[in-house]
């Protein structure tokens, strides 16, 4: 089965995103794929829906943010378009005011992880903005920070009212903080297509890609579970994980148990739901500079046991 392509673009509000996704979206129609678009807006009423073509399944996630309040329609509306249209690709715009991790986070189902490729985050910047961002808040500044320090791609946007010289320090800058990803000037966020293609699922989904190298950046990774394991040893693998696993999420099944637990972790805080049927043993986490490798070891020798 071939896995279902996600492209999340972030990017402080007004940076570019709509024009990018217009652009991808006639891009991908000249080349005959299918795809989906996923658009989170704050606030009640979508400005954007306008943007995408009415032969594109289109889900709007209205009034809150993909990161805090509406997790679960998010999940179920993901899920939705993977079973019933099946698209290539889904263009995830989230709102300018979400945090990178917490988008990720969103849509990392365990029920659905394996049937997903995140190929990347794509930022998009405004220039003028970012020079100037010292006059905005130290939150609003730190969120800017955030959004290019995750990205994979990221588009130094509205270069048209910049001069060469402001062109040369928002390069930079931009570099200074993310080195690993490609960042390219553009006007109304014009990319080539390529780059977007080029961006070979840097952030893991599949098992066996963590067996590449340890990841220098954010990455997700997801473990399948093949049997029960001992709540104890498993409690103990967590003391020990790194604090730069932000997030893990999926079921697991515990020796005693008839049935799996949701199992949910955020900045080292644990808590398990009892299920009362079956679900996909998928464990999902999300993190910085993580060997997965080692992780994938560990969880295979709590099975063992
Ligand atoms: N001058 C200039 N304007 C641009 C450029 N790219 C986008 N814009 C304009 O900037 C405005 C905001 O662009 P959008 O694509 O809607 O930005 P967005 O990030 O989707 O905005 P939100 O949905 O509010 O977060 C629009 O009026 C665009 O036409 C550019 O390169 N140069």
């Amino acid at each position: 089965m071939n896995k279902t392509e996600i492209y999340i673009l972030s990017g402080f509000l007004g940076s570019g995103k709509t024009t990018l996704l217009k652009q991808l979206l006639t891009e991908e129609k000249k080349q005959n794929r299918k795809v989906a678009v996923m658009m989170n807006e704050l606030g009640k009423v979508s400005i954007d829906s306008d943007a995408v073509d009415e032969d594109i399944p289109l889900k709007e996630l209205l009034d809150g943010c993909i990161c805090c309040t509406i997790q679960d329609k998010l999940e179920s509306q993901l899920q939705g378009l993977l079973v019933i249209d099946k698209p290539d690709a889904i263009y995830i715009e989230a709102t300018g005011a979400a945090h990178p991790v917490e988008v990720l986070d969103a849509v990392m189902s365990p029920l659905f992880a394996d049937r997903i490729e995140v190929k990347g985050i794509i930022s998009v910047v405004d220039g003028k903005r970012w020079l100037n961002r010292h006059s905005l808040s130290p939150q609003v500044q730190q969120l800017l920070i955030e959004q290019i320090r995750h990205a994979d791609l990221i588009l130094l946007n509205k270069t048209d009212e910049l001069t060469d010289g402001e062109q040369s320090k928002l390069t930079m800058e931009i570099q200074a903080l993310n080195s690993h990803a490609f960042s390219i000037l553009t006007t109304f966020a014009k990319v080539p297509m390529q780059q977007i293609k080029r961006l070979s699922s840097s952030i893991k989904t599949d098992r066996a890609q963590a067996h590449v190298s340890t990841d220098l950046k954010l990455s997700t990774y997801v473990y399948q579970f093949k049997q029960a394991i001992g709540q104890m040893e498993f409690e103990s693998f967590l003391r020990k994980l790194p604090d730069t696993i932000y997030r893990i999420k999926g079921y697991v099944k515990f020796h005693s148990a008839e049935f799996p637990s949701l199992f949910q972790y955020s900045y080292g805080m644990p808590l398990y739901m009892k299920e009362n049927m079956n679900m996909p043993l998928n464990m999902v986490f999300i993190g910085e500079n993580i060997d997965w490798k080692q992780v994938e070891e560990e969880l295979h020798a709590l099975e063992a046991r």
